[in-house]
């Protein structure tokens, strides 16, 4: 099966700091793989040069059978590498609806100069109300974003992406500052959007990622020590004396 995004030895250094070490990795059309490593690791690099975010030293970025290596962060997204919106890019004034409608019809390449007629667009309000609908803000659709609880604007954000309808979606740490409650929901959540598109996902919560993986890959210092199912994972030696071990103490 031909992967949807390979990594072919990509390194990345800060001065005399190697960041990214001759890294390759991939991931598969209708998979989560997770990306897990210490702070510090370089996993927020690494989205980085995935993105375009960054310019990797060498090495290759290759996406939907292209060679993205040299294409910028919004070229990479035009073709089709979705990454979750910061909430700060919300509009909170703006209904639920009316924010991923915006999003709609961006990618459908209609003007922004025009953004007061999405909310009346039929069309537009209808495949807004489907991706909200999916991602479990059906009853939420007419809420200013800016009402809408700190996991409910996570969902926001993930339904601004999928508007988008990306061919691989870059999530980095979803689940960042939310309560137990609100992991679990965004856990069910991402089960859903893997039927969508494939995801790769950075994440620090462990049982977030041990239920959703398909495979993992440990970071540790740079390099990927291990990749593998999350029992391959849970069994290594190396990636518990390197990773989880140490997690285990804290
Ligand atoms: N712009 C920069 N200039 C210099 N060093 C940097 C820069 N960005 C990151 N680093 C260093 O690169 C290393 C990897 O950082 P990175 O943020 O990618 O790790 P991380 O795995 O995402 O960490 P965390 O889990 O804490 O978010 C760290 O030592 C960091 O200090």
């Amino acid at each position: 099966m031909t992967p949807v995004l390979q990594l072919e030895n990509l390194n990345k250094a800060y001065g005399a700091l190697q960041v990214t070490k001759n890294l390759s990795l991939d991931v598969r059309p209708g998979e989560i793989h997770a990306l897990i490593g210490p702070n510090g690791a370089g996993k927020t690099t690494l989205i980085g040069q995935i993105s375009g975010a960054l310019t990797s030293d060498s090495g290759r970025v290759l996406f939907a059978g292209r060679d993205v290596s040299r294409l910028s962060l919004p070229e990479r997204a035009r073709a089709g590498l979705g990454r979750t919106f910061q909430i700060t890019q919300i509009l909170p004034e703006f209904s639920a609806l009316e924010n991923v409608a915006l999003a709609v019809q961006a990618h459908e390449g209609h003007s922004f100069r025009f953004f007061r007629n999405a909310a009346t667009d039929p069309s537009l309000n209808d495949k807004a109300a489907a991706i909200l609908a999916d991602v479990g803000l059906g009853d939420r659709c007419t809420e200013p974003a800016g009402q809408l609880s700190h996991g409910e604007k996570r969902s926001l954000e993930l339904a601004l992406a999928l508007a988008l309808e990306p061919k691989l979606l870059l999530l980095d740490e979803p689940m960042a500052g939310t309560g137990p409650a609100e992991t679990e929901r965004l856990t069910e959540l991402l089960k859903t959007v893997k039927n969508r598109c494939p995801l790769l996902l950075v994440e620090h919560d462990m049982a977030a990622v041990f239920e959703l993986a398909d495979r993992i890959s440990v970071l540790v210092y740079g390099e990927i020590i291990a990749t593998g199912t999350p029992d391959q994972i849970r069994a290594s030696k190396e990636v518990q004396s390197a990773y989880l071990g140490e997690e285990d103490e804290t």
